[in-house]
């Protein structure tokens, strides 16, 4: 099987792969100049991942250079809902700004009707990623993602980034009628989106759940896990075996429940967990990826391989991908990551 020749699927099926498989979330990105290079002949963000040409080749140029066991599909996860038609643009230095769904008359203008239409070109991304990697990496597994539907709503009800979503989080109290449909469509259409990522080519998926940590612990099994496990029981219907990664960035302790309650087979543990602390407290049937600091590949040196090496050490003798506590930032200088890549494979 080819299961058997990728040390990712295998860490991810619950293997204590040696030394242990890895990707970097954002792997693809700003930090490389041939990345910009592409980026600027896209124009914008948008058509750049809704182009499958140079989206695929995107996917594939971190590969190029630190043979990752991962590679990550290049898309964003605010394109599903620009697919169901809630207007996104991506201003330079501001990050994402969406027109904000605040009330009914707005969610009932969106279109989810139009998603299978409009996700078409990432789709055929992934189709192109997949016959890419058989040419020139044989041996990295394809992950396809999506948001997880709180850390997607932060976004559609807000706005924007670069605070604290509390337009989205007083109105899950203020009206859970309004923010529950939401969250319902949200889980139906990751479902099917995730879905067609698989069939696409898609060999794991990750939910990204980058601000579930800024729930209450009530709120968090609502709005986190609830959801994320509605979402896990739709997969596995169709797809009973691929392997799923959950990331609900910032949980804290609440990564435990997350971790035995959602179905996921791995979760990520962001750069504050304690990776000693999550390998003895979380179930040993779940993975473990994560957690380095990205400002430490940022910095570089010995400080950089000083900090690998305890995730490594703290993870030793359990099914492990190593990653980062969250995404690479612009200003990495690329050789870091190769020196990052370096002391991985020693293990
Ligand atoms: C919250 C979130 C978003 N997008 C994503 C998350 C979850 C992970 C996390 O917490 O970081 C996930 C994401 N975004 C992107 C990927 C591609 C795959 C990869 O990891 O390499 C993935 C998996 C590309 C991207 N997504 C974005 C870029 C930069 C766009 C550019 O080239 O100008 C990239 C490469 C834009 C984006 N997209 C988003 C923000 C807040 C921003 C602006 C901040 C920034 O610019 O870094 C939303």
């Amino acid at each position: 099987m080819e299961n058997a020749s990728k040390p990712l699927l295998r860490a991810l099926g619950g293997e204590a792969v040696w030394p242990p498989p890895f990707w970097l979330m954002r792997q693809a990105g700003r930090y490389l100049p041939e990345y910009r290079e592409l980026r600027a002949q896209a124009g914008d963000f948008i058509s750049l991942c809704t182009n499958p040409e140079l989206a695929a080749e995107v996917t594939l140029q971190p590969l190029r250079r630190y043979g990752m066991d991962g590679a990550i599909l290049f898309s964003d996860i605010l394109m599903l809902p620009w697919a169901m038609g809630q207007g996104l643009r991506y201003a330079e230095g501001e990050g994402p700004l969406l027109d904000p769904i605040r009330d009914a008359e707005a969610f009932a203008r969106l279109t989810p009707e139009n998603i299978r239409k409009n996700i078409a070109p990432i789709l055929e991304t992934v189709a192109r990623v997949r016959a890419g990697l058989a040419q020139e990496a044989p041996k990295t597994a394809l992950i396809g993602f999506a948001g997880s539907p709180f850390t997607v709503a932060c976004y559609m009800v807000e706005g924007k980034g670069g605070g604290e979503f509390a337009h989205a989080r007083r109105m899950a109290y203020a009206d859970p009628a309004l923010f529950g449909k939401l969250i319902r469509l949200l889980v139906d259409s990751t479902v099917e989106y995730l879905l067609a990522q698989a069939e696409a080519g898609a060999e794991a998926l990750m939910l990204f759940d980058s601000w579930a940590g800024l729930l209450s612990p009530a709120q968090f099994r609502r709005w986190s896990i609830e959801p994320t496990n509605a979402i896990v029981r739709g997969i596995r219907k169709v797809q009973p075996t691929i392997p799923l990664i959950g990331f609900p960035r910032l949980a804290g302790p609440l990564l435990v429940e997350y971790a035995q309650r959602t179905g996921v087979g791995t979760v990520g543990m962001d750069t504050g967990m304690d990776p000693r602390w999550a390998a003895a407290n979380v179930p040993a049937n779940i993975g473990l990826q994560g957690n380095l600091d990205p400002q430490a590949v940022v910095a570089g040196g010995m400080a950089l391989e000083a900090e690998a090496r305890s995730v490594l050490a703290a993870m030793r003798g359990r099914p492990f991908v190593f990653n980062l506590g969250h995404g690479i930032v612009p200003p990495t200088p690329p050789e870091h990551v190769a020196a990052l890549a370096r002391v991985i494979r020693i293990g």
